[in-house]
């Protein structure tokens, strides 16, 4: 499958901290000064699922196994980016690829960690990397829409429709506003909007990266970024990036000790991925048997068949049937055997939207 989520920001203000708090690595280099990021890095993290121990202690797995989204470290950016500044280009480039946007603004003072402009404020800039992103889009609309709506006068269809679903985006992005605000009234306009890999049309997720005496309940900077979050219908999350990756290095049985003294129930970064997970409108659905408890990723929407597919894909191409059921009635019944009896597992077919928390086993034929 691959989802992606992209670490982007200033140069210096804990993305690479971040990676490898998340990947449990030291793969990234972090270290105290900008542009120390060229490269980007790249890794799949687990995605935490409490769900996945209690099915596997109803079923008697041997092993848990957790469904996986790709983390992409990616260069800082800087004021001219869109021009191609810093090798901004490139970087941009490297953010077309991603699926989701995990923006790390510095909300920690500290006078030996250098700011590219030398102060700390996290709205000032996210505002700054916004309007790169911004520049970038505009510019390649304003190549784009005008060659669309010729070819749309010469009678093609499609290129008509994208240049007038374009032409929004791009009367949004001359107002100062990302191409995410564009309206799609319909499938087929929302199909132009995804594929016209827009940077400012990603979602976006802000990760407030903090001192550790503000990991738990965040500061006054933090703060402002949860307002600006809610201003624009964005999430946003506070975590203090260098606690995380000391917590990463650390045996998994001091964990829970050590997060406590700092006032957690849990790491800041197993909120970053279920937030990127919600950003990208995943879902997960289980496999279960003795061998293993396992989650799996789809899109939202997806049907039974695609589900399928995330496994095998000759599950997908011979799928028949897919015997289904909801997490809560695979728990209240005690497994598959009492659903069974109380009705709860269902034949579901070719047409079944899939659910988050179902418990499946596809019938498939090859
Ligand atoms: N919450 C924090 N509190 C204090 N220092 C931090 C925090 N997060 C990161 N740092 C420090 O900030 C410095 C820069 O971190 P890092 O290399 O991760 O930044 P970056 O955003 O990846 O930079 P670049 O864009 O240059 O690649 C490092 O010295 C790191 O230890
Ligand atoms: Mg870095």
């Amino acid at each position: 499958m691959g989802f992606r989520c992209g670490i982007v920001g200033l140069p210096n203000v804990g993305k690479s901290t971040l990676f490898n708090a998340l990947t449990e690595t030291a793969a990234a280099q972090a270290a105290n000064y900008p542009f120390c990021t060229i490269e980007p890095n790249v890794g799949n993290v687990g995605v935490p699922d409490p769900r996945l121990a209690k099915l596997a202690a109803i079923a008697g797995s041997a092993k848990i196994i957790e469904t996986q989204l790709g983390f992409v470290d990616i260069a800082g950016l800087v004021r001219g980016a869109s021009k191609g500044e810093g090798l901004g280009n490139q970087f941009l480039g490297n953010i077309r690829e991603v699926d989701a946007i995990v923006h790390v603004l510095r909300c920690f003072e500290n006078d030996d960690i250098q700011h590219v402009d030398n102060r700390v404020d996290p709205i000032a800039d996210a505002e700054t990397v916004e309007t790169e992103l911004m520049l970038s889009d505009l510019e390649s609309l304003e190549k784009r829409v005008p060659n669309l709506a010729k070819k749309g006068q010469q009678g093609d269809k499609e290129a008509k429709l994208a240049a007038v679903v374009l032409g929004r985006a791009l009367d949004l992005l001359r107002d100062g506003k990302p191409a995410r605000l564009t309206e799609a009234n319909d499938v087929e306009e929302r199909r132009v909007l995804d594929q016209a890999q827009l940077l400012t049309a990603k979602p976006v997720l802000y990760v407030c990266n903090v001192n550790e005496e503000d990991a738990a309940d965040g500061n006054a900077l933090s703060q402002k970024v949860f307002d600006k979050a809610k201003a624009e219908g964005a999430q946003a999350v506070v975590v203090s990036a260098a606690i995380e990756a000391e917590i990463a290095t650390m045996p998994h049985e001091d964990r829970g000790e050590f997060l406590a003294e700092l006032g957690l129930v849990e790491t800041g970064l197993a909120r970053v991925i279920r937030a990127g997970y919600e950003l990208l409108h995943l879902l997960t659905f289980f496999t279960v048997g003795p061998k293993e408890a396992r989650a799996w990723t789809v899109e939202a929407g997806s049907k039974a068949p695609q589900a399928a597919g995330a496994i095998h894909s000759d599950f997908e191409r011979g799928f028949i049937r897919a015997e289904t059921i909801a997490f809560d009635d695979y728990v209240a019944c005690n497994g598959e055997a009492g659903a069974r009896e109380a009705g709860k597992l269902r034949q579901e077919g070719k047409e079944y939207v899939v659910h988050d928390g179902d418990v499946m086993l596809f019938r498939f034929n090859v």
